[in-house]
């Protein structure tokens, strides 16, 4: 292993922007599926040989990424995907559980879009891990514009980093059928109080509803089109298909496959999430307009 050496796996928007932000303070290497022309890329054994490894892949990829990949060889992982895996409604740090030891593992969350932070524009992030040690290793490789907080709550971090985009794409639909602004606070007030009664049946706590994790990268999210899932919402309330909404934005909207993990999971634990519900529903074809109307009765 080469000791004190950090690497990003994933060169999407997010892996490319973390490696950005990583390097400000120490050399950083990244590597990716098909190689780029970019500053200290590797091949992907190198960056495994890291001790340091923050792992930017789409939640729906990651269960196949690490069976064909990865060998736990003492490294320390940072998570920075947001997602519920769609066909089993497991949680990222269930998946990982087999692969990684829980003390060498933590979850990014918080306020972050890409396209900000590697303009090096300051934003603040939640690092979760059961660790704190593990938090105090990563914390100095952080640059001066992020400041980052610890918190050892794992699956609240999960569940409202990976809600607040089926929240994400219903403010899209919102603000695409112009229902107004005070529709679009209604919605997003109901999803964050949704959200924490979802994350509250797998022990996740209140406070990270309340924080940068959940309302902080809900409001971010919900409101702007800077967002793909919002940009996916946007879509759906212009009638177009999803595949053409999808194919068109190039890029992973996690929202899409959360919300099937999500109406499952509801169902199986009796949980009461009308949004995430009616967001499946019109990802699955129905009338956004016969949404809303069913959602006002709900
Ligand atoms: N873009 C953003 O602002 C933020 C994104 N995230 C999360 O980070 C994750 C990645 O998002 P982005 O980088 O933005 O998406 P992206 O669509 O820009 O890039 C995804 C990257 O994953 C790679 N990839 C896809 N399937 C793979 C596989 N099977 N094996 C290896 N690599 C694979 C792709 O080649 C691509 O480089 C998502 O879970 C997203 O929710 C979290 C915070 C901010
Ligand atoms: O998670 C994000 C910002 O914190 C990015 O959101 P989108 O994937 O919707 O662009």
């Amino acid at each position: 292993m080469r000791k004190n050496s950090i690497a990003v796996i994933g060169a999407g928007k997010w892996g490319s922007a973390l490696h950005f932000a990583l390097s400000q303070k120490q050399e950083v290497f990244i590597t990716s599926r098909t190689p780029r022309d970019v500053k200290n890329f590797v091949d992907l054994q190198t960056a495994l040989e890291c001790e340091y490894l923050v792992i930017a892949i789409p939640a729906q990829e990651i269960r196949a990424w690490l069976k064909e990949n990865f060998v736990f060889n003492g490294q320390k992982i940072l998570v920075a995907s947001k997602g519920i895996e769609a066909s089993s409604g497991e949680f990222l740090n269930e998946i990982y559980a087999p692969f990684v030891p829980e003390k060498n593992i933590g979850f990014i969350s918080g306020p972050s879009f890409a396209a900000e932070v590697i303009k090096g524009l300051p934003c603040a992030l939640v690092i979760n891990s059961s660790s704190k040690k593990l938090y105090k290793k990563f914390e100095p490789f952080f640059p001066n514009f992020i400041k980052t907080y610890y918190s050892s709550d794992v699956i609240g971090a999960e569940v409202a980093g990976a809600y607040k985009n089926v929240l994400a794409i219903a403010s899209g639909i919102c603000e695409g059928l112009n229902l107004g602004k005070n529709a679009q606070a209604s919605l997003i007030a109901r999803g964050l109080v949704e959200m924490q009664r979802f994350g509250k049946v797998f022990k996740a706590k209140k406070s990270s509803f309340l924080g940068l994790s959940g309302a902080g990268d809900l409001f971010l999210t919900a409101n702007s089109t800077m967002s793909r899932n919002f940009r996916v919402g946007l879509g759906l309330s212009q009638d177009k298909k999803l595949e053409d909404i999808l194919e068109e934005l190039g890029e992973v909207a996690e929202g899409v496959q959360t919300s099937v993990a999500i109406q499952n999971l509801s169902r199986k634990y009796e949980i009461y999430t009308p949004i995430a519900n009616e967001v499946n529903l019109v990802l699955l074809g129905k009338n956004p307009k016969d949404s809303l109307k069913d959602l006002l009765k709900s």
